[in-house]
């Protein structure tokens, strides 16, 4: 049993109990949050100003405790002033120690930034809570999900407003589950069952992957000049983590990167003009 594996039988026992819990006639009934904190907020438009879409996460599978002190609010505000274009909070606690508390307070320190509900849907029923917690976004992820339940969530998902980032790993993936109710697509360079991260998946699939999909990449993003690679790649946003959160101040590690990367974008745009 891989990982994945064990994190998708976890989440269905998991979901069963807090729809008994919360039914979903409750959930719907439950306020447009996103519409009461703002109108408009698109993460595709918003990608355009530095792209990075900032995460956070306290634990993983792979490291194991990342970052055990951060405060969610402090940490995502800092994200936003330093210059994250949209927020990704986990939700998973089993594995990822992220809660549906994390996403609502996420939510309410930044009432103008896009946030992706970072977790494993498997069910509508967690779209329903993404709204209601406040979301913008949801993760999709082919590995663990069949094209007809891609198809049938990212149908649900724009239903309720949400925008839908999927999640590949390598060719097929990628094939057999793009639509059009998906917005943005990832490429996700860690690999599931090894953990080893790898830009080069990112580099491989690029090409493959429709214009009219936003294009993230994800995981393993750590340098400015790794990131200039994979945006003349083509990709149009970078979804980073841990090379944030393992630094005592997350904000100021992100600050640190676009610094970078604005500079050597401008370097290297100045080489090209003449
Ligand atoms: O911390 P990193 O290596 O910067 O990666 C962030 C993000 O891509 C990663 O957390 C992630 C990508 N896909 C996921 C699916 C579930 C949980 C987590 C993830």
């Amino acid at each position: 049993m891989t990982i994945l594996d064990e994190i998708i039988a976890q989440k269905r026992i998991e979901v069963a109990q807090r729809k008994e819990a919360t039914p979903v006639a409750i959930l719907e009934q439950m306020p447009d949050f996103k519409r009461i904190c703002l109108s408009s907020r698109d993460a595709v438009q918003d990608l355009h100003s530095t792209g990075i879409i900032a995460e956070f996460k306290r634990k993983s599978p792979s490291k194991g405790i990342i970052n055990d002190k951060a405060d969610v609010a402090e940490t995502t505000q800092g994200y936003v002033r330093a210059g994250a274009a949209v927020l990704s909070v986990l939700t998973d606690e089993p594995f990822f120690g992220g809660t549906p508390a994390d996403l609502q307070a996420a939510r309410l320190a930044n009432p103008n930034t896009p946030i992706l509900r970072k977790d494993f849907v498997v069910d509508r029923y967690q779209l329903l809570e993404a709204k209601a917690w406040g979301a913008d976004l949801v993760l999709l992820i082919a590995a663990c999900l069949t094209p007809e339940e891609v198809a049938e969530l990212s149908m649900q998902a724009h239903d309720l407003s949400l925008q839908v980032l999927l999640e590949v790993h390598d060719e097929e993936e990628l094939d057999r589950s793009l639509n059009p109710n998906i917005d943005l697509v990832g490429v996700n360079n860690r690999n599931l069952k090894t953990f080893k991260t790898s830009v080069d998946t990112s580099l491989r699939l690029v090409e493959r992957i429709p214009d009219t999909f936003a294009k993230i990449t994800e995981s393993g993003l750590h340098d400015a000049e790794t990131m200039l690679t994979l945006f003349r790649a083509g990709f149009d946003g970078f979804l980073i983590g841990e090379a944030f959160m393992k630094t005592a101040d997350p904000a100021a590690a992100l600050q640190t990167l676009v610094t970078d990367f604005t500079s050597r974008m401008l370097t290297s745009s100045n080489l090209y003009n003449s």
